[in-house]
C-alpha cells in the first residue's frame, strides 16, 4: 500500500520550487534515475559548450585558443564555480586531476603543514582509492609515518596529538552516514591536527560550509551530484590561510610561478595554482564548466530540504510496501545523519538492482548485500520516487530478480 495519495505527490511535485531545473537536463524518456550520486545526468548545455570548443575552439584558434578562449585559467574559473557550492573562497579550489591524485596532494600538503607529525586518521566507511592512495603516500614519505584507520563512530575519540591529519569522507559512499563536518574540524584543530575533508559526495548535495567550518584541505569528485560528465576533472581546496606555505608534492610546470618562463628551478605559484601539475583537459573542463551553469540560480539550502524531502519519501513508500521482503535500512533513520542517498541490505541486491534496471530505475549495487538509491534534487521529482519504491515492491513480490539474465556480472557496478 502506499503512503501518499497521488494528489499528495503532485501538490509536491507542482509545488517543488526546484522543478523548472529538471528541464535542464536531458534525462532519457522511461527512466527514473537514482544513481546521480555515482554518475549525473547530462545538463543539456554541456552539449552545445563541447561542440563549441571543439568546432569553434580548438577547430578554429587552435593553439591560439589557450589565450583567445581563456582555456588556461578553466582551472580557475571552474573551481571558482565549484568553490560557491562548498562554501569556499574565490581563489582556494582548483578543478584538476582526479579525486584520487587530489587525495594525494592533499595528504602531502597536509604533512608539509604539519611537519612534526606522522599519522593520518580515517575511517573504515571511507572510500577505498583514498586509503590506497594515503597508504602508498605514507609508505613515501618513510620511517615512522603511518595510517591509523578505525570505526566511523571512533574518528571523534581517536584524534589525539600524534595525529597530522584526519582524512574523511564526509558522507559515507555505502550508507549514506555523514559525519559532522565542524565537529571533526574542531576536535582536529583542538589537537593540532590538520583536517581533511574528500567531499565526493557531498559537493552538490550538501550545504557545505569550508570556510565556516575551518576546513584546511578538501577534495572531490565533479561526476556526481555536480553533473562534469564521465570521469571529469576533481578538485582540491586549500584554505586561504595555508596557500603561502602549502607544499605540492607534483611540482609540475602548471603550478609554477612562472609557466612559460621555462626556468629550471621550480618555484610555486602563489594561491591555489601551486596545487596544479599538468596541462588542463580543456574539453572535459569546458563540459564541467557549462554543467555547473545549472547550479547558478539554485539555493543549496533548497536542494538540501528536497534531499531530505526524497529520501524521507522514498524510506516511508519502501518501508510500508516492502515489509517481510528481505530489506533493511542501512542508512541513518535521522536526516541529519545521513547525505543524499538511502541504502538497504538486501540479500540477493545484485540481482535485485539488475531486475530494476531493467524495469527503468536506475540505482547501484555496493557489495556485498547493499542497493543504492541516490537523490539528485535537480532532476528527481517525488512521483519518480514513489514509483521507484512501487516498481522495487513488484520485483520483490514476484521474484522477477530471480530470472537467469540478472545475475549476469558487469564489469563496473
Ligand atoms: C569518497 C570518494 N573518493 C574518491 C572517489 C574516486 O575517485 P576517482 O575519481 O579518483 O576515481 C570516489 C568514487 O569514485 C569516492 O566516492
Ligand atoms: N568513479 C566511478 C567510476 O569510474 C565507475 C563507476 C563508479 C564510479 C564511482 O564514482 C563510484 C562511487 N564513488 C561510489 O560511491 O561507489
Amino acid at each position: 500500500m502506499p503512503t501518499i495519495s497521488d494528489i499528495a505527490l503532485e501538490r509536491l511535485d507542482t509545488t517543488d520550487p526546484l522543478r523548472h531545473k529538471r528541464a535542464e537536463f536531458s534525462l532519457p524518456d522511461g527512466v527514473i534515475y537514482l544513481d546521480g550520486n555515482s554518475l549525473g545526468v547530462l545538463p543539456s548545455a554541456v552539449k552545445q559548450r563541447v561542440q563549441k570548443t571543439v568546432e569553434e575552439e580548438w577547430g578554429v584558434s587552435l593553439i591560439r585558443g589557450w589565450n583567445k578562449h581563456e582555456w588556461i585559467d578553466l582551472p580557475i574559473t571552474v573551481g571558482n564555480k565549484i568553490a560557491r557550492l562548498i562554501g569556499a573562497e574565490a581563489g582556494s579550489v582548483l578543478a584538476a586531476d582526479s579525486t584520487s591524485l587530489n587525495v594525494a596532494k592533499a595528504v602531502f600538503a597536509a604533512f608539509s603543514l604539519n611537519p612534526e607529525r606522522r599519522v593520518i586518521l580515517s575511517d573504515s566507511g571511507n572510500f577505498p582509492t583514498d586509503l590506497y592512495i594515503t597508504q602508498s603516500v605514507v609508505a613515501q614519505m618513510g620511517e615512522g609515518y603511518s595510517l591509523k584507520i578505525v570505526a566511523p563512530d571512533e574518528v571523534y575519540d581517536a584524534i589525539d596529538e600524534t595525529i597530522a591529519a584526519t582524512l574523511i569522507t564526509e558522507v559515507d559512499y555505502r550508507t549514506g552516514r555523514k559525519h559532522d563536518m565542524a565537529a571533526l574540524t574542531a576536535r582536529a584543530h583542538d589537537a593540532g591536527a590538520i583536517a581533511v575533508w574528500d567531499l565526493c559526495h557531498s559537493a552538490g548535495a550538501l550545504e557545505i560550509d569550508l570556510t565556516g567550518v575551518g576546513a584546511d584541505l578538501a577534495v572531490g569528485c565533479s561526476y556526481k551530484y555536480l553533473n562534469g560528465g564521465p570521469g571529469s576533472p576533481a578538485f582540491i581546496y586549500v584554505a586561504p590561510k595555508h596557500q603561502k606555505q602549502v607544499k605540492p608534492v607534483l611540482t609540475g610546470w602548471m603550478g609554477h610561478e612562472k609557466p612559460f618562463a621555462f626556468d629550471l628551478a621550480y618555484i610555486p605559484a602563489e594561491g591555489i595554482r601551486r596545487m596544479a601539475a599538468g596541462t588542463p583537459p580543456v574539453l572535459a573542463l569546458s563540459a564541467l564548466d557549462a554543467a555547473l551553469d545549472a547550479w547558478a540560480d539554485v539555493d543549496m539550502r533548497q536542494v538540501r530540504e528536497k534531499s531530505i524531502a526524497l529520501s524521507e519519501l522514498f524510506i516511508a513508500e519502501v518501508e510500508e510496501r516492502c515489509v517481510g521482503l528481505g530489506l533493511e535500512l542501512v542508512s541513518p533513520r535521522n536526516a541529519a545523519e545521513r547525505g543524499s542517498q538511502i541504502s538497504f541490505r538486501c540479500a540477493d541486491g545484485y540481482a535485485v538492482m539488475q531486475a530494476l534496471i531493467a524495469h527503468g530505475v536506475i540505482g547501484d549495487f555496493r557489495a556485498p548485500d547493499i542497493i543504492r538509491f541516490g537523490f539528485t534534487p535537480l532532476y528527481v521529482g517525488y512521483h519518480d520516487v514513489a514509483k521507484a519504491a512501487e516498481t522495487l515492491e513488484m520485483i520483490l513480490k514476484t521474484k522477477e530478480w530471480c530470472k537467469p539474465i540478472y545475475r549476469v556480472q558487469e564489469k563496473v557496478t
